[in-house]
């Protein structure tokens, strides 16, 4: 394995208009300073605070929005870095694996990973990607392009049905099929950073988000050694070339993460899971004492100081026993939190350092917080309960239904741009207008400039005469629809839908 020197990780170089030459200390952490403003300042972010965390269309503002759980997030990744290089500095470690001198960018490029992490998470969370994933699949059926052309293929568009003797067109086509039906927030994510908002971060900042190396387009089972990294897809064919000069220029292997990606990780893993109880006892989804009671039940086996007894027992009795200055319930999550994060923080930190080389390699295939210590379990047992009494609740599953109904509703409305033959859409695209085509002039009005340049760019790339030209170009109108949609927060897109539908 290649020998641990993070100066060939944390790249401060830019894509477009990078600085040059060698650099201070004092001037590399100017550059993380300036990715830090155009992070914080832009509208991708301020958008999350209208996006579910785990409660659709919310009024409660007390009840985390994306963006109040990514500034947790954010905090609680500081606090894993800030401990990962404390041990490292303690251990004198940290000359040797190169991060003397690049501690506060090693910090900032986790901070703004974590502020980040959701950045292209769609309205309404899973359930707005399984409405664009379905709606795709019903209509371009990747699994009928998986093997040869067939004379019942069910795709609807005809550009993108295989044709006998067309073999290389033919990959293309099975590649835009799969990549099509494989919307996922965290590949959109680097599809907003890099195409869509041109933020042009540097390329350290971006490889901390790239969660998942798996390519959308991708057939098939993933290879064993890397089935956690590759458990979803992490970005899409339009971002192809920019994911291959990123990894050349952070010295990634194929399927390889970057190193500080797994403390952004575990620091949302931490974060949400007491997070999400918190809320669900807000919406008065159950009560303190009967969340107590779920977590004891669910737990299982009780032995004395047991995990169990030091984070949770402890922050119920404690809760208790001084409830005359704040809530019962403030005080518990209170406890609550900081007795799971003092046990969680340092032991993420320990599984980092454990794992560095692996990690360092961007080969470790499994999570900080994933293996059978007691503290992975704490962790499960969060989520367990979450998941049986709070994301399974009538109210939660009847909004989310109403956010799937919305998406797919969205979806068929652009419909006609879609169905456009290629060279109407690119008249349409030129003129900005065409009298025989009304409904399809409308709703081309309605897409955002920022999408509708970044299909112009993409397209203008793709030489007309070429075979792939009409698969290419139908990719990118695809891609242009599910950005507008998917860039829409909850409450854009259900007001969007209730209008279009013209039921007000
Ligand atoms: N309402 C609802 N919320 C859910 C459900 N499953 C998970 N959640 C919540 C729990 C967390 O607050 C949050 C999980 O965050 P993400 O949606 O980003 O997914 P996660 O981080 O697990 O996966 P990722 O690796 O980022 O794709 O979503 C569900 O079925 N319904
Ligand atoms: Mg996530």
């Amino acid at each position: 394995m290649a020998q641990i020197d993070f100066r060939n990780k944390i790249n401060w170089h830019r894509r477009y208009r990078s600085p040059q030459g060698v650099k201070s200390e004092h001037e590399i952490l100017r550059i993380f300073e300036s990715d830090r403003g155009r992070i914080v300042n832009s509208p991708a972010i301020r958008r999350l605070q209208q996006k579910t965390q785990v409660f659709p269309l919310e009024r409660n503002a007390a009840v985390r929005t994306r963006l109040t759980h990514s500034m947790e997030v954010q905090q609680v990744g500081r606090y894993i870095a800030k401990e990962i290089l404390s041990r490292l500095k303690e251990q004198r470690m940290l000359k040797a694996y190169g991060l003397d001198e690049l501690t506060a960018p090693f910090e900032s490029i986790v901070e703004m990973a974590c502020l980040m992490h959701d950045i292209g998470n769609p309205p309404f969370g899973h359930f707005g990607e399984a409405a664009i994933n379905d709606w795709f699949r019903q209509r371009l059926c990747p699994s009928d392009a998986a093997s040869q052309p067939l004379s019942d293929d069910r795709c609807m568009v005809k550009a993108l049905c295989l044709r006998e003797g067309e073999e290389p067109l033919n990959d293309l086509r099975r590649k835009v099929r799969q990549d099509l039906c494989h919307f996922e927030g965290n590949a959109q994510g680097i599809r907003l950073v890099h195409t869509l908002m041109r933020m042009n971060l540097t390329w350290a900042q971006v490889g901390c988000i790239l969660k998942y190396t798996r390519p959308a387009w991708w057939q098939g089972e993933p290879p064993a050694s890397h089935d956690y990294l590759m458990k979803k897809p992490g970005y899409y064919f339009s971002e192809e070339a920019y994911i291959e000069r990123l990894r050349k220029e952070l010295s990634l292997s194929p399927f390889g993460r970057f190193p500080l990606t797994w403390i952004m990780e575990a620091a949302d893993d931490i974060s949400y899971c007491v997070a999400d109880l918190e809320d669900a006892v807000e919406k008065r989804i159950f009560t303190v004492e009967e969340l107590y009671q779920h977590l004891y039940d669910a737990w299982g086996h009780h032995e004395k100081g047991s995990l169990f007894a030091q984070v949770v027992e402890n922050a119920f009795e404690k809760s208790r026993s001084n409830s005359f200055s704040h809530s019962t319930e403030d005080q518990f999550f209170m406890y609550l939190r900081v007795n799971t994060l003092n046990k969680l923080v340092p032991y993420a930190a320990s599984r980092f350092i454990d794992n560095l080389p692996a990690i360092y390699a961007g080969e470790f295939n499994h999570a900080l917080l994933e293996d059978d210590s007691s503290f992975s379990q704490l962790l499960e047992l969060y989520k367990n309960v979450a998941m049986h009494h709070v994301f399974s609740h009538p109210d939660v599953e009847q909004l989310e239904l109403q956010g799937y109904r919305v998406i797919s509703g969205l979806l068929e409305i652009y419909r006609p741009l879609l169905q456009l033959t290629t060279e109407a859409f690119s008249e349409l695209v030129e003129k900005e207008r065409i009298k025989r085509l009304p409904i399809e002039t409308r709703l081309f009005h309605k897409l955002s400039t920022r999408h509708r340049l970044a299909y112009v760019e993409a397209v203008s790339k793709i030489d007309r005469q070429s075979p792939s030209w009409p698969v290419m170009e139908f990719y990118y109108r695809c891609r242009l629809i599910q950005d507008y949609i998917s860039g829409m927060t909850d409450l854009y897109a259900w007001d969007e839908y209730r209008k279009l539908m013209a039921v007000e």
